[in-house]
């Protein structure tokens, strides 16, 4: 039996080799994706070159310290290939994302991707979005009443992320409610009607976003479901 990590680290060593010489590249951010960036980094030593947008300030610091390039998206027109992480994938290939708060980049960087490829361990593999709280980026400006509408617009419960005891605040000095929906059968549904609450900036549902969703599994194995 293989444990988490060591499925995130195989993970990251097969997500590698999806990356060719000279690639334009969106890197996600988490704890699957650190292993991915790590493996780079080693590749880069011997002699893979390719460029990368961040998703987040966490995943630059790593290109940084690992010596990997990397440019702003205002530079770029489209990336060849975004890869990352999720916290819940459902049947279809929609994702819940934003686990580690970077969800907003993330999907700006991977909607202007060509290939976006998930890596996930099998426990996050669900039938239907939900039971992992989808997190909500709200401005911090008037946050109480995005709260209030999603809990009676939904009958959920919303909490507003915590770190270290501190309000939660994204790279973009956003707040995260976290939301229990427990379950979510049209993602692409709520997430239109999330949009179009005042207040609310990006939600965590990539619907009709990934390509392949690579799985790693207790055993060692590894499966690619293309979508
Ligand atoms: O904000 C974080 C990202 O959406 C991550 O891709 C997601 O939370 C999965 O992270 P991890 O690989 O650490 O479980």
């Amino acid at each position: 039996m293989f444990t988490q990590d060591e499925i995130k680290q195989q993970l990251g060593i097969y997500a590698a080799d999806f990356i060719k010489n000279d690639m334009l590249i969106g890197l996600g951010t988490g704890t699957t994706v650190y292993y991915l960036l790590k493996e780079l980094g080693k590749r880069k030593q011997q002699g893979l070159n390719f460029t990368a947008v961040c998703t987040s300030l966490q995943t630059q610091n790593i290109l940084k310290e690992e010596g990997m390039n990397f440019i702003s998206l205002d530079y770029v027109d489209r990336l060849q290939l975004a890869i990352d992480g999720a916290d819940e994938v459902d049947e279809n290939g929609s994702l819940i994302k934003g686990g580690g708060g970077a969800l907003l980049q993330e999907k700006i960087v991977e909607a202007a991707a060509d290939e976006l490829i998930i890596i996930v361990d099998e426990k996050k593999n669900v039938k239907t979005l939900g039971a992992f709280p989808l997190p909500v980026e709200v401005i911090t400006f008037g946050w109480k009443q995005v709260k209030q509408k999603i809990e009676s617009a939904y009958n959920i419960k919303t909490r507003l992320r915590e770190k270290d005891g501190k309000v939660y605040l994204t790279d973009h000095q956003h707040y995260i409610l976290d939301c229990f929906f427990n379950t979510i059968p049209d993602p692409g549904q709520l997430n239109n009607d999330l949009h179009l609450m005042p207040g609310v900036v990006e939600t965590g549902l990539f619907v009709d976003m990934a390509n392949k969703i690579i799985t790693g599994h207790s055993d060692g194995s590894i499966t690619v479901r293309d979508i």
